[in-house]
């Protein structure tokens, strides 16, 4: 048989990117990014220019049809494959990234009627205006015990599909009475593909409080909430929920003769992008924890059983390989918290060093940096500088960095901040660990672990663990490309499991990060110390950092 290929399209933040890749093997023949027309709106919306509220971000859903309109032809005519061998396309997306549609599917903002209200528009991931709606929802749960909450690690976030649609709710009653459905975008852009709609289980388990046994939260809660959302999740929220990696239908006619395929071949049912990663690393068994690391991090993990974490993001059975419990945490702030010391609080004498070496910032700063041994700088952090996403759920708390002195050096103080999050990500690993979740080994994937050696050395020898990394250029579009040809399936040249595809097509680099034994153990004493700063000024034994909040705020 031919070679035979899918298609893989990570939609991100600010573009979204295809990805050929060779059903054989794994490689990512050709790749091309689409930046999407309207970038995020966060402050008015096009053409009428109404102006958003604060923590407000939104994105037009016919950039998602944009990307797939330039990107995919793209990746065929750069590649030179016969279109015919393409037999599957997938997708993963940012999360919970939610519209409202209408009975015919269409977005509520391509409407006239509806175009000037915002509550129209997609609602991107990091829409955080929907604070006073979750901290209800918490509450609420709190009371009523709600058995779902420890799923979720005892928090819903503002950014999940419940605070959302309660937003609209409140805020727009005419657009949530409107409202057809609300549907996760990465569902709605399926749903353009194939003509029908179907919910996947990912993002169904980790952003709309689904579970595969028990379903949603039931009436009674939802009107505790608000009379008017007793029966949203069996009229809005209404639909299958499918487990990845199923066929979610054929691609129609007209998206085929839009993207240059052949009409028919297989559409997988929507994802997420952190978790299309990790088996495009390879994992697909427990114990192997992935981790996504650019400007924040998410924390993927496999399990046999139903634990519960302190602080998890949520546990969700199907939610990233079929078969198992996917575990989801994360930090905030890891590359950020390095780009903010860059940008903001390094002398100019090391911007005109690293200029006279002809390397980067960070590169100097890394190389610098590796001359220390663990403990040698005598400065400890903690991570916060945007608040606490992982054990303690806290977006309130804030960063600090402890021993400065007069000799205090900007590479130690890089050093610190690469160390404290290295922290962070032990606090997540032993967390899982110490319930019962196996953590044996790291793999990595995302930007920073082709930028940085010493940060990857930092977390082996934080962690005392092997780590992976992932030898592909867009992991998550590799593991969308891995989905699309299971729901091809093995009699048309693709897989009939993830498992058998993430054997062919999976790939890390043969290099690993290894714990060497006496960093090992300067870092246990260090971390020993990082775990009383967490605890002292993160439970509330001093609250200092939130009492300086609300001192600043009284200045405003
Ligand atoms: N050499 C470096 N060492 C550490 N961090 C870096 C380095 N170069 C860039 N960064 C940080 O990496 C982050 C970008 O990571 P990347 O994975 O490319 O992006 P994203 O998370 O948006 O996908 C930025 O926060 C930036 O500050
Ligand atoms: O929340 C999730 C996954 O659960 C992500 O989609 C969201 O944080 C966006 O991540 P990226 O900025 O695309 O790395």
């Amino acid at each position: 048989m031919a070679t035979k290929y899918t298609i893989g399209v990570d939609y991100g933040t600010q573009s979204g990117r295809a990805v050929l890749v060779d059903l054989s093997n794994g490689r990512e023949v050709a790749d091309h990014v689409t930046p999407y027309p309207h970038h995020v709106i966060d402050e008015c919306l096009p053409d009428s220019g109404i102006k958003l509220e604060h923590d407000w971000a939104l994105q037009h859903p016919d950039d998602y049809l944009e990307v797939l309109r330039r990107s995919v032809p793209a990746v065929i005519a750069q590649s030179g494959i016969d279109a015919a061998d393409v037999i599957g396309i997938g997708i993963d997306f940012t999360a919970c990234t939610m519209l409202p549609i209408d009975e015919q599917g269409e977005p509520l903002c391509f409407s006239s009627e509806y175009i000037n209200n915002p509550h129209s528009w997609v609602k991107l991931w990091k829409h955080h205006a929907a604070q006073p709606e979750a901290d209800k929802i918490n509450k609420i749960a709190a009371e009523r015990g709600e058995a779902f909450l420890p799923r979720y690690g005892g928090k819903i976030s503002s950014e999940w599909m419940i605070a959302k649609i309660w937003q609209i709710l409140d805020e727009a009653p005419e657009i949530y009475e409107r409202a057809d459905m609300f549907l996760e975008a990465t569902d709605w852009v399926i749903s353009q593909m194939t003509g029908s709609i179907v919910r996947n289980s990912c993002t169904a388990g980790y952003k709309a409080i689904w579970h595969k046994q028990e379903g949603y939260p039931d009436k009674e809660y939802f009107k505790a909430l608000d009379p008017r959302l007793e029966d949203l999740t069996e009229t809005k929220l209404r639909g299958d929920v499918i487990s990845l990696g199923s066929n979610a239908g054929g691609l129609t006619d007209k998206m085929a003769e839009m993207m240059g395929l052949e009409s028919g071949i297989a559409v997988a049912v929507g994802n997420v992008d952190a978790h299309a990663a990790v088996p495009a690393v390879g994992v697909v068994t427990p114990g192997k924890l992935v981790m996504a690391m650019g400007t924040s991090i998410c924390h993927m993990l496999l399990g046999t059983e139903e634990k519960q974490v302190e602080g998890m993001c949520g546990v969700v059975e199907d939610g990233i390989i079929p078969g198992l419990y996917g575990y989801e945490a994360g930090q905030s702030a890891v590359g950020d918290i390095f780009e903010w010391y860059v940008e903001e609080s390094l002398p100019g004498y090391v911007k005109e060093e690293a200029a006279k070496e002809g390397i980067g910032v960070h590169q100097w700063l890394e190389k610098e940096a590796s001359a220390f041994k663990p403990g040698q700088t005598g400065l400890l952090a903690l991570d916060w500088w945007n608040g606490n996403r992982s054990v303690l759920v806290d977006t309130d708390l804030t960063g600090m960095i402890i021993g400065m002195t007069l000799l205090t050096k900007p590479q130690e103080v890089y050093r610190t901040l690469l160390e404290a999050t290295a922290f962070g990500t032990r606090k997540i690993v032993d967390a899982f660990h110490s319930n019962g979740v196996t953590v044996d080994a790291l793999y990595a994937c995302g930007g920073l672990p082709q930028k940085n050696r010493l940060l990857m050395q930092i977390y082996a020898d934080v962690t005392n663990r092997e780590i992976f990394v992932a030898d592909s250029k867009q992991t998550p579009a590799l593991g969308a490309a891995m989905f699309a040809a299971v729901a091809a399936g093995e009699a048309a040249g693709g897989y009939d499991t993830i498992i058998d595809a993430a054997e062919k097509m999976a790939r890390v680099k043969e290099e690993t990060f290894k714990p060497i034994p006496e960093n090992v153990e300067l870092y246990d004493r260090l971390y020993k110390e990082y775990s009383k700063l967490h605890d002292y000024f993160g439970r509330g034994e001093n609250d200092v950092m939130k009492r300086l909040k609300s001192i600043k705020k009284s200045t405003e």
